[in-house]
């Protein structure tokens, strides 16, 4: 707004004004301004860590609270500021409390949530941060309109709205289990647990958590851990995925969209309210990625979104290049103006069914626990950083490299497609516990990773049946491998698999009780199994089997494969059954 740079950017304002007519690209190019904007980022990227150290000794919700009243007072200084000190300072503010939120809300969701939405919820969070950012378009739009000194100070000093939200919410936020244990407060804990999942019966949850807490507390140095060669495939990945998140240029427009939109020539109205625009594409296709990145899996949405970004990148800079040519000179015809609209907003949807979301849900789930938050402060503090730096580079990136700029951007984001085609394997539908497996399976990962990592730990390697019986290509893919493997129990229960498919429909934990026949046959064939066999095992039975004998895993390709060692205990005979039902059906399914 122009009584915002008159106020406090007097030089960028005289420019903008005086380059009406001359070079385009260059007119809002200010380091002050930029700092301004970025600023932000950096002061996230170092709070990060102090909020790590909170969120583990005094729990997720008090990391919410600290980071909401930081951002509360960071909204009134600015909203109040009287010169560019104060504003930077209230800047400076905001993006401590970023830090926090950012570091604690991720975690606090993905102890809260049942697994099985966890994907959907852990992209609730971008979901949060589009509708922010759609807000404050809109209030941008409004305040835009008005006359005197209030616009901006209303602008900047609504962030207190959301400060507000946060701080009190948090107050009244139960603490997660996971949390609580970590404080050595086991009896809340477990009772929690029993509340957020409405059931009585959370002992095999619980158990995860006190194990998933122990492992984690031998571990001392997670930042030393975290850079042995067994975790390169993981380390690399959580480098990249943020660095590329932001060099798809997505915050060029998200900072500056109005900034861009005066720099191809809309009006000031119209500037900001094709801000407004592409702030809401940028929420309704985040909606997209909710209900699809379950089903269509990762790497599609990756790599559809990567390859209709570098399409429209391309498009717009060619149009802007036709206008303004080199010399930046040049104003946009209506018809142009909304071609390069309609291309912009494309982009932005693109991105936001894919890196957007996609930045923050990758890298949360593809660690394995002992090292998970380390892993995760890496993610935050790359993608701050990197924010820092499109944020603080960009407006002499655009005077510099003028409409070449969009291609340099496509041209990160070929190589980020490209990044994602061949090295990043797909985590859709993967319990957290199982994701070694799927490292361990990947063609240039794979070595990486020893044998023991996948699967050893009974408490941190187990197979959820749901994974198996839905993902029907990891079926397809373990059938190919079991078949004519030899094993002889491999080939017994393809056909005992076709006796229990009589039926039975291929249904879990129908055949035990309803059918007497497959009651039968199992009851037959379960002193083979229990000899030295295969079995594949639930996550809610590894305590049973845990119980009954020992196991050690065969298989750690496509499914883990557990050979049980039984002991003749016989109150578990029930559980046993079940656990070679699931088996079967398995078998039955890839048969
Ligand atoms: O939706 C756009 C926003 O998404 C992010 O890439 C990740 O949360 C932000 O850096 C950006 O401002």
């Amino acid at each position: 707004m122009d009584q915002f740079l008159q106020k406090f950017f007097p030089a960028v304002y005289e420019k903008e004004k005086n380059a009406a007519a001359g070079n385009q690209y260059c007119k809002f190019n200010s380091h002050l301004l930029t700092l301004f904007t970025s600023s932000l980022y950096l002061a996230a990227l170092i709070a990060s860590f102090f909020a790590a150290a909170t969120t583990r000794a005094f729990g997720r919700k008090i990391s919410m609270v600290v980071g909401g009243t930081i951002f509360l007072i960071g909204a009134i200084l600015n909203g109040a500021a009287q010169n560019v000190l104060m504003l930077i300072i209230g800047r400076l503010l905001l993006g401590v409390g970023i830090g926090y939120a950012n570091q604690s809300v991720p975690v606090y969701l993905a102890e809260m949530a049942p697994a099985k939405i966890r994907g959907a919820l852990n992209i609730g969070f971008q979901m949060a941060t589009t509708i922010g950012i759609s807000a404050a378009n809109l209030v941008n739009y409004g305040t835009g309109q008005m006359k005197g000194d209030y616009g901006w100070r209303i602008s900047l000093g609504l962030a207190a709205v959301p400060a507000i939200i946060m701080t009190v919410g948090a107050i009244f936020l139960p603490d997660t289990p996971n949390s609580l244990i970590e404080r050595g407060q086991t009896h809340q804990a477990r009772e929690m647990l029993q509340k957020i999942r409405g059931v009585d019966d959370v002992n095999a949850e619980f158990q995860d958590l006190i194990d998933a807490s122990e492992a984690s507390r031998q571990i001392e140095h997670p930042w030393r851990n975290i850079m042995e060669l067994k975790y390169r495939p993981h380390l690399v990945i959580v480098c990249f995925i943020p660095f590329f998140q932001q060099l798809t240029g997505i915050n060029v427009i998200m900072f500056y969209a109005p900034v861009l939109f005066k720099t191809l020539g809309f009006g000031d109205n119209a500037a900001l309210m094709s801000a407004v625009i592409t702030g809401l594409v940028n929420v309704v296709a985040t909606l997209v990625s909710v209900f699809t990145v379950d089903k269509f899996g990762r790497r599609f949405l990756f790599l559809q979104g990567g390859i209709q970004m570098i399409i429209c990148q391309i498009a717009v800079g060619c149009i802007v290049g036709s206008v303004f040519g080199v010399k930046g000179e040049g104003t946009f015809s209506k018809g142009m103006g909304d071609i390069a609209l309609t291309f912009i907003c494309l982009y932005v949807a693109a991105f936001a069914w894919s890196w957007g979301p996609l930045g923050w849900l990758v890298p949360s789930e593809i660690f394995p626990l002992e090292i998970r938050s380390a892993g995760q402060s890496i993610n935050v503090s790359v993608n701050m950083f990197f924010t820092f730096i499109i944020g603080q580079a960009f407006l002499s990136m655009l005077c510099q490299m003028k409409f070449g700029l969009f291609f340099f951007f496509a041209g990160f984001v070929l190589i980020m497609t490209l990044f994602v085609y061949f090295l990043l394997p797909e985590t859709k539908n993967v319990p957290i516990e199982e994701m070694n497996r799927v490292w361990k399976a990947h063609w240039f990962w794979g070595k990486y990773i020893p044998d023991d990592a996948v699967g050893v730990h009974a408490s941190t390697s187990y197979i959820k049946s749901d994974f198996l019986l839905n993902s029907k290509s990891d079926i397809r893919r373990f059938s190919k491998e079991e078949k004519g493997k030899g094993v002889d129990s491999g080939k017994e229960a393809t056909s005992w698999s076709n006796d229990l498919s009589e039926g039975n429909g291929g249904e879990l934990g129908e055949g035990v009780t309803s059918g007497a026949t497959h009651k039968k046959s199992l009851k037959q064939k379960r002193k083979v199994i229990l000899g030295s066999n295969v079995l594949l095992i639930d996550r809610n039975l590894r305590h049973n089997l845990t119980a009954i004998g020992s196991f050690k895993f065969l298989h750690q390709k496509s499914v883990s494969v557990v050979e049980v060692q039984r002991q003749e205990t016989s109150s578990t005979d029930i559980e046993v059954d079940k656990v070679l039902l699931q088996w079967l059906v398995v078998l039955n399914v890839a048969a």
